[in-house]
């Protein structure tokens, strides 16, 4: 046999402060995180919203302690996985690779190339497959095959998603029992399944599995830990005017805090490491919301991390890809038609969502404006000839 790879994907996160802006800004640039129904807007609009978010989003990660810790945990992660293959007698080399930070996906491939990697299976790092996450990483791979007939010769196999990985569920079962155990009456404690949102037309208009899998995977889960505890599933971190998954976590937590509930485990399901969305977004932002709503007794379970049950589910994983039929790129979902960005059409009044998408669209007519007069050094109206 050839030498193996396993490539693990994962979305990258800015390191320092100085990496937040280019880092939002490669991430605004992908059609699978805003479609636009005109590409050549694309570019424009990844500069104007990650430079009118980075100063909120520095902010947050200064909270975290100035950068992110996805690339750390990941690299732990894909160290542990080796360290399980070569115990078990597998020679397999680990790769990482970030969709929009270091290392990027195409310098985790030039690595691959350059260790004649014969057979490679690429395994995301997301435990439910979406469009925006694994989908988007899929794209950029099957582009990188398209055009080079050097990865043409790897024997590659995709795992679009593992939610349902029995080792995985027990890993969450486990970590959501340790932290049961932190409460004076661990059976009446409220789990709080809080999941990353996407916009509804991603699954409505596009045929994104993403929403069924967290559905399915929250049930499993639950089926796993066999507890019998209360418990509820959010969609958190919601961004932009349009319509997300519902509910959204912060109205889920002010629902529960009406009906009296004090004691709330929240358990982060779309991740696998620590990172933002868990340490600024859940332990800080949303714990201020629960205990405004009068959740007093607020915990959530850590990430995966370097668990090692997680380890063991990613280990079974690969070898198990290794022996089943491969998974070409043209086998998994690819986003049904393009989405509107801003699908609500009927004007109402007031400081609507509609007018929010409106001062937009006229916000952007503006920029548009301004890049053309810096390009030409004449306004539009000069073009034109009006003036
Ligand atoms: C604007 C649309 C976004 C969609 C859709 C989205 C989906 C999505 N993202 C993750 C996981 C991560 N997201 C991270 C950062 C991040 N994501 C968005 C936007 C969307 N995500 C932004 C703007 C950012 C930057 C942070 C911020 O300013 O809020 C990260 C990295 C976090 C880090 O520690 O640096 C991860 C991981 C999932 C799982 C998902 C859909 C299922
Ligand atoms: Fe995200
Ligand atoms: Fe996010």
């Amino acid at each position: 046999m050839g030498r193996t790879g396993v490539l693990l994907l994962n979305l990258g996160g800015p390191e320092k402060l100085e990496d937040v802006r280019p880092f939002l800004y490669n991430l605004f640039s992908d059609p699978e995180i805003i479609r636009l129904p005109f590409p050549w807007l694309q570019k424009p609009l990844a500069w104007l919203i990650s430079t009118l978010r980075s100063k909120k989003s520095e902010e947050n990660y200064l909270e975290i302690g100035g950068g992110s810790p996805l690339l750390q945990i990941t690299e732990a992660q894909a160290q542990a996985l080796q360290s399980k293959l070569s115990g078990q007698g597998s020679d397999i080399q680990v790769y990482v690779g970030m969709r929009y930070w270091h290392p990027f996906t195409e310098e985790a491939i030039a690595r691959i190339k350059e260790d004649g990697i014969e057979k490679l299976v690429i395994l995301p790092l997301y435990p439910q497959f979406s469009i925006s996450t694994s989908g988007s990483s899929f794209r950029v791979l099957e582009e990188m095959w398209k055009t080079d007939p050097q990865l043409q010769k790897i024997e590659y196999t995709l795992i679009p998603s593992w939610y349902n990985h029995p080792d995985y569920l027990s890993a969450m079962a486990d970590l959501i029992k340790q932290e049961l155990q932190q409460f004076e009456q661990p059976e009446k404690v409220y789990i709080f399944f809080s999941a990353h949102g996407v916009p509804k037309t991603y699954v409505t208009e596009a045929g994104d599995p993403y929403q069924v899998e967290i559905e399915e995977c929250t049930q499993l889960i639950m089926k796993t830990l066999n507890t019998g505890n209360p418990y509820i599933l959010a969609y958190q971190s919601k961004v932009g005017p349009v319509e997300w998954l519902k509910p959204y976590t912060e109205d889920a937590l002010e629902e529960l805090g009406a009906k009296n509930i004090k004691d709330l485990l929240v358990v982060p399901i779309s991740f696998v490491s620590e990172h933002i969305e868990t340490l600024q977004e859940i332990d800080l932002e949303y714990r201020e919301v629960a205990e405004e709503v009068g959740i007093s007794n607020f915990k959530r379970v850590p990430a995966l991390n370097t668990h090692p049950m997680f380890i063991d589910a990613l280990t079974n994983l690969t070898t198990s890809a290794l022996e089943e039929t491969p998974l070409r790129f043209d086998q998994v979902t690819h986003p049904k038609k393009n989405m509107k960005m801003y699908p609500q059409e009927k004007w109402e009044w007031g400081l609507t969502t509609v007018a929010e998408v409106w001062n937009g669209r006229l916000a952007m007519v503006g920029f548009l404006a301004l890049l053309i007069e810096l390009i030409s050094g004449h306004g539009p109206l000069h073009l034109v000839g009006l003036l």
